[in-house]
This record gives structure tokens, sequence and C-alpha cells, in this order.
């Protein structure tokens, strides 16, 4: 198996904040990972690093087998999928659907001349029908609800056929409802092997979609433990890296975690 991604020895510094220290993290073809961490652990920075939207102060990123720094991010890009509430933000409103996810193709926001083809517009179609949301192409962006808007991003992202796709807390806001509906459909994606390698930010255990293969958990800007999910999600993992004591439980092919007895 490849390398999609394969950060050494990564460092993060914005005047005196140190936000990665020295993080090194692997990510093979066909790998599913879920990354865990507390309030500014760095795991949104580590999402800008992967997606070439961040150069290391020092330590070396490789994306795609494409040194940053050394290869023009704006041909990587469209080659990375990211979805996130600061990309979601500057999705216009008044948007249809169905071009938020087609001008994907084509690394832009607002239909205006792109001319598309028939590939792109079955596509496009698809995934919408995946990801439960074909029945609000004709609708604005901005008047569907955050779960909807959460699984059309997601089929945005998957629109030029990434070969790496990074979700940042694609969960958050979402009702428990919205939630399991969006679990299944990460499930499923995870299931299919013609997926690209997956990352999956996360605040909550319970989002963890089955399928998912492997957990970095992060502390402090360090890679606390990194590896499969079953051994790495373990209570005295999420209590040193949480900083208060957890316990965790596996129920099935999903995960629960609350204060320690
Ligand atoms: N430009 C900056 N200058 C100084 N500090 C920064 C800068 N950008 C981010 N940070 C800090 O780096 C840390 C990591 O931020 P990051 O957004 O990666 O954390 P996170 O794990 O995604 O957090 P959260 O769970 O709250 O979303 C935070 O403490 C944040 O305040």
């Amino acid at each position: 198996m490849t390398d999609v991604l394969d950060l050494q020895d990564v460092t993060i510094r914005r005047g005196t904040t140190t936000i990665l220290d020295g993080l090194s993290w692997r990510v093979r073809e066909g790998e599913r990972w879920v990354v865990l961490g507390r309030n500014g652990a760095g795991k949104t920075t580590v999402l800008q690093v992967a997606s070439g939207r961040m150069h290391p102060t020092s330590g070396t990123a490789d994306l795609l087998g494409s040194r940053l720094g050394r290869v023009d991010v704006f041909e990587l890009r469209p080659r990375i999928g990211l979805a996130s509430a600061a990309l979601a933000d500057r999705i216009p409103g008044g948007e249809l659907v169905r071009d938020v996810v087609l001008t994907a193709a084509y690394g832009v926001t607002g239909r205006w001349r792109e001319a598309y083809e028939q590939v792109d517009e079955s596509r496009a179609a698809d995934l919408m029908a995946a990801f439960g949301v074909a029945g609000f192409a004709d609708r604005y962006f901005g008047t569907l609800s955050e779960g909807e808007r959460k699984r059309v991003q997601i089929a945005r992202a998957l629109m030029s056929d990434p070969e790496l796709l990074l979700l940042d807390e694609p969960a958050a806001g979402l009702d428990l409802g919205g939630r399991e509906e969006l679990v299944a459909a990460l499930a499923e994606l995870a299931g299919d092997r013609k997926s690209p390698a997956l990352v999956l930010v996360t605040h909550h255990v319970e989002e963890i979609p089955p399928g998912f293969t492997h957990l970095l958990l992060l502390a402090g800007g360090k890679v606390h433990a990194a590896g499969p999910v079953a051994e790495v999600l373990t209570g005295e993992n999420l209590t040193a890296a949480f900083g208060t004591p957890l316990q965790v439980e596996r129920v099935g092919d999903r995960w629960t975690a609350r204060a320690a007895d």
C-alpha cells in the first residue's frame, strides 16, 4: 500500500505559539482515519496541512507522493477533497444544490459560464443520491437544514474523485437523526473499496462510523497515540489525552464514552 499522506516531524508555529509540535503521521491507501483530541489539540491544523492549505514551519509533508513546498498546490488540491465549516461558509446561499455539487469539478463556487460535461452531471446526480440529497437538487443551498447542507458538502468534496477525503466535524450541529443518517452514509463510504482514503475529525466517539479503521489521538499539537481504532480507543488513552477521567465502551460496531466511574 502506498502513502496517501506522510507527515514527518511537522511543527507549525505562529508567533510564540507552537500549534503542531513534531507531529508524524502516515495514512495509506484504503485506510479510514478518525482524528480525536480536545479543543485546541490541533485537529483542524492537521487537516490544513493535509489539504495543502498550510505549510509546516519545519518538518516535511508529502501529500499524494508530492512534497508540500515543491509542488503546485493548485494542481494537488482537486485531488484532495475537504469539507469543513469554513469552506461551507463560502458557498453562496443563493446557489442551487446541484450547482454546489457540480461546480466542485471545476474547483469553484457559483455557476457562471462553465460548460458542464454530461459525465459530470451524472456523477453529481449519483453523489446527491448516495448522500440522500437528490430531492433538493433544485433548492437553494441556503434553504437547506444544517444536516442536509453537511451531506451536500460531502457530495461536493467527492465530486472531483479525490484520492483523499478530509472531513472536519461533519456531524457538528446535527440532531440525533441527522447524525445517525450521516454516520450511516459515512459507514457506506468507508465500506466501498472504490472510496478514497478518509480522514474524519470529530469530538465524539459516538460519531465514529463502522468501517473506520484507524484513530489519531492528538494532545497539545502532538500525537498522543495512533493506530487501529480498537487499540487506540481506550479509557486510558482518552483520559490522558483529554486530561479528565474517561471510560469508553464498544457497543456492537459503535463506540460510546463518558466520565469514568
Ligand atoms: N494563527 C494562529 N495564531 C496563534 N494560535 C493559533 C493560530 N491558529 C490556531 N491557533 C491555535 O492553535 C491551536 C490548535 O488549533 P486547531 O484549530 O487546530 O485546534 P482543534 O483541535 O481543531 O480545536 P477545536 O476542537 O476547538 O476545533 C488552538 O489553541 C488555536 O488557538
